[in-house]
């Protein structure tokens, strides 16, 4: 049988029987006339190539790989109709971590209100991405697109850019947990390092460029002991891997706002809580044991203290993010060079009261009407 090559070059003359050569010959001439046809003819599989690959994009998301697809008119289509803005002054926003917790809130709340989104998310496996694909639906259902795609896949970013000219992005994208930093270092390295990296690099290089708002933590405050804490404070003491890359994030975005000139605004999460929740977090894992009948681990601090979170209700978060948004200022460059300066902003987006981890394994046995199975542990770190 002849090979794919064989059907589209047909070899020389000489490998055929000699009884054939003469009619092969023919063929061939009819087929390739000249040199300068058989020259269009390799253009042309050039070009199928390169458009086959403009479609596939292989990306590493710190623990796989996986192909992402990508491109074509009616994805084009999709990522501008999602886009769009209902409202007059309304923004376009590119929302990564789309089908995270806070990323599918900010974005119904921008959808909501006539802003244009459009999100991304690489659906990673840290915890079950059915939960993500629900959230997606229902992003889906408000008319928001959801592109599949890592942070890293510099060509992804930029062909977003090439297709929306995006007013503003809400980047929530990232390796999340503090003690997973522990088993899997390197994807917060990956993700909250590299990955912000290659959005700021994209940012910096559009035309107009977005202002950037995006999701630092409260685990920057690190070992501080002095309560609330205020923005001022030190953040030079991180307690976590989680913590010293959101730290590394508040750097390196300072870093393109004062070369670039982007618009930057910090939010330090703290402890998100709320419907569509992540299952990693304490709430959702100590509700799940203690239904279960499991023991619950209870950390404590230096000299056995209660730990205690702000515990921060999603609502709250998201009023922050849009409020965010919405007050960010301009970027001032252009084609990545710096016009003037642009605002550099971080806010704490927490509560005043923090609430100790004993307190709140009594208020899930209170509603859920189970005792739970206390193991208290010690703890290397506070945050
Ligand atoms: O605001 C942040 O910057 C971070 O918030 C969240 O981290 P944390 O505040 O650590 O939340 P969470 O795991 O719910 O633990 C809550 C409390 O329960 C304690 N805790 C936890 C688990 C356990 O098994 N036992 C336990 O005592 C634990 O020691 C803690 O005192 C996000 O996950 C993180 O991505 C980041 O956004």
């Amino acid at each position: 049988m002849p090979s794919l090559e064989d059907e589209l070059f047909p070899s020389t003359p000489g490998k055929f029987k000699i009884d054939r050569a003469n009619t092969m010959n023919r063929q061939f001439h009819r087929c390739f006339a000249s040199t300068s046809t058989m020259f269009l003819w390799a253009l042309f599989l050039v070009a199928l190539t390169a458009s086959y690959l403009s479609f596939q994009s292989f990306v590493y998301t710190g623990s796989r790989y996986f192909t992402a697809s990508w491109g074509g008119i009616q994805w084009e289509k999709q990522i501008r109709h999602s886009a769009q803005i209902h409202r007059s002054n309304g923004m376009s926003v590119l929302v990564t971590g789309a089908a995270g917790f806070v990323g599918s809130h900010v974005s119904l709340a921008l959808k909501k209100r006539g802003d244009g989104v459009v999100g991304i998310d690489n659906f990673n496996n840290y915890y079950d991405p059915s939960l993500k694909r629900a959230r997606k639906s229902l992003l889906n259902n408000q008319g928001i697109f959801i592109v599949e795609g890592d942070i890293n896949d510099a060509r992804l970013i930029a062909k977003l850019f090439d297709t929306v000219a995006f007013t503003h992005v809400m980047h929530l994208a990232a390796q999340a947990g503090v003690r997973y930093a522990m088993e899997n270092p390197h994807s917060y390295v990956h993700s909250n390092i590299a990955g912000l990296v290659t959005l700021l690099e994209a940012c910096k290089s559009a035309n107009p460029q977005p202002s950037v708002v995006w999701a630092s933590s409260s685990s920057v405050y690190g070992l501080n002991e002095k309560v609330p804490f205020s923005e001022t404070d030190r953040t030079d003491q991180p307690a976590s891997l989680y913590a010293a890359t959101k730290k590394a994030g508040e750097e390196i975005t300072h870093t393109y706002n004062h070369i670039y000139g982007l618009s930057i605004t910090g939010l330090r999460f703290f402890t998100v809580y709320g419907p569509w929740g992540r299952p990693d977090m304490a709430y959702f894992s100590f509700t799940r044991n203690i239904l279960q009948g499991k023991p619950i681990t209870v950390y404590r601090g230096k000299d056995r203290a209660d730990l205690a979170r702000d515990f921060t209700f999603i609502d709250d978060i998201v009023k922050g993010c849009v409020g965010s948004l919405d007050t960010s200022g301009k970027s001032t460059g252009s084609g990545g060079k710096k016009r003037g300066p642009a605002p550099y902003r971080i806010f704490n987006l927490g509560n005043t009261s923090p609430v100790t981890v004993p307190t709140l394994v009594s208020i899930l046995e209170r509603h859920l009407k189970v005792k739970a199975k206390r193991k208290f542990c010690g703890y290397a770190w506070k945050r």
